[in-house]
Formats: C-alpha cells, structure tokens, sequence
C-alpha cells in the first residue's frame, strides 16, 4: 500500500498556559492520495482548530506530536516552509471565503498571485490559468468577471473562486473547513457537486470538516467523528451511518436530518463539556444515556475495533466503556436507551 501523503500522530492544540484550553486531544490519523475523510461533530469539538493545527495556521496557541506531509515534519517548521506547502501541496478552503481574499484587489489578480507564487509562469500564462482555474469551479463569463472585487462576488460565487485560490498552486490535498456552511441550500449543493467533480477529475486528496454530516457522507468515504477535542469513532461512511457504535455517533446521527430520508429528529441533552475543564473518564458519559457511574466517569474509555464490513473494510473502531468486561453490560450498560451499541449479527470484537 502507497505512503500517506498526511500522517497525524497524536496531535494536540492547547491555548493558554495558566488554564489552558486543550482544543484537540491527542487525535492520531493517516490519509493517502485519493481518499477523502471528514471529520464530523457538534460546534466546538476541536474540528477547525484540528485542521488549522496541520498547516501551521494556530498563531496563539501550541501543537504538538507529529504531522507528516509526504515524509516532511510540519510541526516545528519554519513559517516560510508552512507557506510553502500550503501553497503548493495542500490547498485550503475555508466558510468565509471572502476572507481568503484581499478587499481592495481583484479576483482575479490576487490568482494570479497565487499561481505565480507557486508556479513558474509569466503574467500572461498566470491569467490565463486563472481564467481557467474561474472557469473549472463554475464561475460564468470567467474572463468578464476576473476584474471584480470580492465583495462584488455573490456568496456562493466567493466561495467558489476561494476554490479556485486553493487549486491555483495545483495541491494533492484540498482541506475545506466548513466550506458550505451559512450558504443558502441550493448553492450548498452546488458546490458539494463542484467538491465531487474536482476530486474526480484531479484526483486529489479531501480532509473535509463539517458539522454538517449530509454534507460530509455526499462527499467522503471515511468519518471520523470528534466530541470534546478527541475523536470517539472511525469508519466509511457505510460502516458509520449503518452500524455506528459510539452512543455519540448514534446520538448525532438521530439529531440531524438524513439526506434523503424525512425522520423525527431527537436533540442530544445536554451541551458540550468546556474543553477547559472536561469530565473525567468519558467526556460523553454526562450526556450519554447509557452511561455507568464507576466505569465511564472513571478510566479514559479503550479503543475497539469491530470487524464489520469484510476484508477489505476500512478499520471501524470505537472509543467507548460499552464494549468492555470493565462494563458490565446487560442492564448496566442500557442496551434499550442505546440499541445501536450492539453489534450487528455475526460482527467480531476485538479490544486494542
Ligand atoms: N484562538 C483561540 N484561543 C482560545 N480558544 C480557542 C481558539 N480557537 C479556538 N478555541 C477554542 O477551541 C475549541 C475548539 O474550537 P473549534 O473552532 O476547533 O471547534 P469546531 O469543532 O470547529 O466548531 P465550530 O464549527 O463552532 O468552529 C473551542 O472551545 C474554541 O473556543
């Protein structure tokens, strides 16, 4: 199997020192070329800062453990070595996209940039990139519009040509964070479409973020869902839709609208903990409905591992008290609150 282009090894982002805020808590994970993952969750888990904390854009804050790109160690680098790979290697789209681009400079001048800071092109060639690069995500009359200002763009427009920023140094890794949230749903789905057609046709990489997990099951075959600044479930989006096995996950999935199916949705209860002072043990256990005092309020929760799905399956796993002799099960862990929890018919367990 080919080398991740992106190897996360235990990444933490705190803020302050006194009281620090510990954002994201030691989340491990690998992405090669081709695949696309989303990392789903309410607001707050860590997500954004997650995402940020890969490519050097946390500026008050500290990260550490370990984020390789092609072999090359990212945390620690050099600010003008982070630049360089986020305009090259990794391109990023952000929710307010225009806030990617300068007020008082084109559209399309400021592409130009880009292409040129990337690539060994004149001014003619670059506009002529740019005009394509305008043109591929969608934008009309692509040479007409090169020399409006952001503002004079339409949200879905802006959002479109801050693709185009992010593709203008030709990345293998596309990192959206929240790219179609605040936009109204049919421009949303038009540039999921878009998302879907440039992964296809330039085969590159997705790291998607979302609270939105429509949005994130249309476009990536691995979830990996965040509470509380850890991830607490991993799988392909069959495994995590069909068998979800964190009472989070199921807990989510209940709470928000199915893509194509009309359902009661069920809020979860309760709020996030605040990451400054998160509970013990579980942070979901305050808000879990089969939560046992003694074992999910005690030992951080193992990681499981559930062979669903086949050889060939992506690795699910869970991080959860549930599956656990420490657990006791049966009337303990409240099966009837939680059926999702158990595995499906014939699945195997095994504990990491
Ligand atoms: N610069 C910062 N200084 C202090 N705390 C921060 C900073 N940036 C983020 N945080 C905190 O880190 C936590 C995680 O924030 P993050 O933005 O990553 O969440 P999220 O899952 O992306 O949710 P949202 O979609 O609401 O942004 C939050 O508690 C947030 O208040």
């Amino acid at each position: 199997m080919s080398e991740p282009l992106l190897r996360v090894e235990n990444l933490r982002t705190q803020f302050g020192r006194r009281d620090p805020l510990v954002a994201v808590d030691g989340i491990s994970y690998d992405l090669r070329a081709g695949e696309t993952l989303g990392i789903v969750g309410e607001s707050g888990a860590g997500k954004s800062v997650s995402v940020r904390s890969l490519v050097g854009l946390i500026d008050d804050g500290e990260v550490a453990g370990s984020v390789e790109w092609r072999g090359e160690e990212l945390v620690g680098a050099k600010p003008r070595e982070l630049r360089a790979v986020r305009g090259s290697g990794i391109g990023m789209v952000f929710q307010n996209a225009e806030a990617a681009f300068d007020p008082i400079e084109t559209v399309g001048r400021q592409i130009v940039e880009a292409v040129r800071a990337n690539r060994d092109l004149s001014k003619r060639d670059a506009r002529t990139e740019a005009i394509d690069l305008l043109e591929e995500v969608g934008i009309g009359d692509p040479a007409g519009r090169f020399d409006d200002y952001p503002h004079e763009y339409s949200g879905g427009m802006a959002q479109r040509a801050g693709i185009a920023m992010a593709l203008a140094g030709e990345p293998d890794l596309l990192i959206a964070d929240e790219p179609t949230t605040g936009l109204d749903v049919s421009v949303q789905a038009g540039i999921v479409d878009l998302f879907r057609d440039l992964v296809a046709e330039r085969d590159m990489s997705l790291l998607l973020i979302s609270h939105d997990l429509g949005v994130v099951s249309q476009l990536c075959e691995r979830i990996m869902v965040m509470y509380a600044g850890r991830i607490v479930e991993r799988g392909s989006r069959k495994q995590l839709l069909d068998s979800p096995r964190h009472p989070y996950t199921g807990a989510f999935l209940r709470s928000v609208p199915d893509v194509d199916v009309r359902k009661d949705l069920e809020p979860i209860g309760g709020s996030p903990p605040s990451l400054d002072d998160p509970p013990a043990g579980c942070r979901f256990h305050p808000r879990c409905p089969a939560a046992e005092a003694g074992v999910c309020d005690g030992a951080a929760p193992p990681t499981v591992s559930f062979e669903d799905g086949g050889e060939d399956a992506e690795r699910h796993e869970a991080t959860c008290h549930g599956y656990t002799d420490a657990h006791p099960g049966g009337d303990a862990f409240d099966r009837e609150a939680v059926e999702w929890i158990e595995p499906a018919d014939g699945a195997e367990r095994g504990e990491r």
